[in-house]
This record gives C-alpha cells, structure tokens and sequence, in this order.
C-alpha cells in the first residue's frame, strides 16, 4: 500500500506540482484545500477533501482515516502586495491557519510536516547570495507571516516532539512538461504569467516595476526556479524527516540572479513575439535583488535543479499559457489600438 501524505494548498500551483512529485516518488498525495484559490482539476494524484486547515478535527479525521505519514503544508495566502494593504487575512490563514493544523497533527498523532516558506523573510538583504543564516527582517506582513511559523515549528519541535523542515523558496516559475498544471490566479500579478498573459491579450496594463533600480539594467534581480524543481524538493525534505532529520530551513533557488528585462527577453525569443516593455513605477515593498546560495540544500538534501534554465521555465510556461489561455486570445496589437 501507498504511503499517504496529506498536501494542504495541493489545489494550488506549487502544491499540485508536490502532489505530481509525490505520486511519481510512490506516496498516495490526500489534498486538503478550502478552494478559495486551488482549482479542483490540478487534484489529478489522489483524494481531495474540501475545508480549512484552521480546522483541527477536520484534520485529525482527514490524517487518521487515510492514515498519512506525514504534511505538506502549502495552503497560504501569498501576494506581497496584498498582505500589505490587508495583513489580517495573512497573520490569520498564515498564522492562525497553521496552529489549526498543527493541533489536527497532534491529535492524529502525525509528527513530521514540510513547510512551504519563502525567501520574503529576509526582507531586503543588500546584493549578495542568501544563505540560511542571512539576517532575517521580512519588509512585508506576508515575510513576517512566514517567519512566525518557522518559529512557531520550533517551539512545537520542543514541546510536542514535532519535525519539520522549512523549504524557503526564492521565484517559483515554469509549468508542468505536459502543460497538466501550471500558473492560473486571479488577480495575476507574477512576472512571467503577466507578461505571457500580455503576450496573449489578456491583460492591457503590463508593465516592467522599475528601471532605476542599482542593477545592471536597472531592473530588480530575482532567482527563478522551476516549480517541478521545487516539488522535487519537497518530496526529498519528506524522505529527510523519515530518516530521522529532527528540524531543518534550506533556502531553495536556481543560485542564478535574472533581471526583469532579462527574463522579457527570454520570453521575446522563445515565443518569438515582441513584448512592449513599458516602464512603471517600482512596486512597493519589492528589493532590488534576491538570489539564493543553494549550498546547504544541496548538502544536507541532495537537492540540485534539474528544470531551472530559464529557457525551460519560459518554454514550459509558454506551453501552459497557450494551453490555458491561447484559444480565446485577441492579438495584443488589436488592444493596443
Ligand atoms: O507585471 C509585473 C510583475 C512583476 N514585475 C517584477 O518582476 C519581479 C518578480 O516579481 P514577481 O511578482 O513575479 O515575484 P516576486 O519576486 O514579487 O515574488 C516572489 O518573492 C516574494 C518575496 O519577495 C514572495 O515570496 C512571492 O510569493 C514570490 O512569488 C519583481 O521585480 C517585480 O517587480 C514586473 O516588473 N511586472
């Protein structure tokens, strides 16, 4: 029989992909998701059950009736943005949704959990690589969100005998290789779906945030790792914890900085279609530049990227794109008159 694994957010982008990865490593993936954001048709690898993680007996009932083994938790509110003009919803589904899991844990007697992180909970570090041990001062209620559960997993670590590992992920990006799954929220406003979406006449106001950053362009500088990278990750976080790893924080990113004009010129060859690359205002609570040093993922792991050459995000991005958005297309320049 398969080893279940409960996967909360698996509904959504990063955690359909686990789902993907998890199935293919043998586990049996029960997605639990509330579907305020998750799609219904990305549940592909296993049982879905509708509600909140806030709901511990929910929970406890989901892990001891499909006998899970072990958590992935992605469900998580995730807009910068956002969390800035609402930080109520993120310290609530944030915060407060993870200590409904967690108590659900307990009660079933589950005790090892991979946790989605991010790399927003170091803020603005200046230039160089990030590692683990890089100061943390997230700029953004969403960063601080996610800092506080990596505390609270440590206390609970203490108290209550609970492992974890936090998987802090720098850009995730790209799509499945068959176009199964892949980037679709509402409101979009991640670079590489924009600029596709713009590419394909779905949105008219794309727009590059900021051309006077301290860079090289003059653009900001992320690091974009493809999401079945990512999935991968999780899946070897989880065979970790089975092997007695107590607690864990591994920074996960391709170790390679992209600008923004970097990436839309990726995008212009692989599609072939020119992109007007309008400048904006910078967005507030964005840093100029943020790369990750994967040396520890790597070692204590044995995690390397695979799938993170830009040109295969941006061609398996495209795929999803043309998939889920091509047919209904206008032709941008039709918009632009
Ligand atoms: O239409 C757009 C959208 C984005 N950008 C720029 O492109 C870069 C990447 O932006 P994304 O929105 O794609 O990604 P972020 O770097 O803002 O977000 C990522 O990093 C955050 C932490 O900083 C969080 O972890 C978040 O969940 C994760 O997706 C940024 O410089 C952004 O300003 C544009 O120029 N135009």
């Amino acid at each position: 029989m398969k080893t279940a694994i409960l996967v909360t957010g698996g509904a959504g982008y990063v955690g359909s992909h686990a789902c993907k990865a998890l199935a293919a490593a043998g586990y049996l993936p029960v997605v639990l998701d509330n579907f305020s954001t998750g799609h219904a048709d990305f549940v592909r690898w296993g049982p879905q059950v509708k509600g909140d993680i806030a709901d511990s007996a929910l929970v406890a009932e989901t892990i001891t009736r499909h006998g899970c083994a072990g958590v992935m938790h992605f469900a998580a509110a995730s807009l910068v943005g956002e969390s800035v003009s609402n930080p109520g919803l993120y310290y609530a589904n944030n915060v407060g949704g993870t200590l409904g899991l967690l108590e659900g844990m307990r009660q079933a007697g589950c005790r090892s959990i991979v946790f989605s992180s991010t790399c927003a909970i170091y803020g603005d570090p200046g230039t160089g690589p990030i590692t683990e041990a890089t100061a943390q001062a997230p700029i953004s209620p969403y960063g601080a969100s996610k800092q506080m559960v990596e505390r609270v997993l440590r206390d609970f670590h203490t108290a209550h005998g609970l492992n974890s590992i936090c998987l802090r992920y720098f850009n995730a990006c790209g799509a499945s290789e068959d176009a199964e799954i892949g980037e679709m929220r509402d409101p979009e406003t991640h670079l590489i779906p924009r600029a596709m979406m713009s590419l394909l006449g779905r949105i008219r106001d794309f727009a590059v945030h900021g051309s006077d950053y301290p860079t090289a362009d003059g653009t900001a500088i992320r690091d974009y790792i493809h999401v079945r990278d990512l999935a991968q990750a999780h899946v070897l976080a989880l065979g970790a914890l089975f092997g007695g790893k107590k607690l864990g924080a591994y920074n996960l990113g391709s170790g390679r900085g992209a600008s923004v004009l970097e990436v839309l010129n990726e995008i212009e060859r692989v599609t072939g279609r020119p992109m007007a690359k309008v400048s904006g205002a910078r967005r507030a609570g964005d840093p100029p530049v943020l790369v990750a040093d994967g040396a520890l993922a790597r070692q204590e792991l044995g995690f390397t990227t695979r799938h993170s050459a830009m040109s295969r995000i941006i061609e398996s991005s495209w795929r999803w794109h043309l998939k889920a958005h091509g047919a209904a297309a206008a032709p941008q320049a039709a918009l632009a008159a």
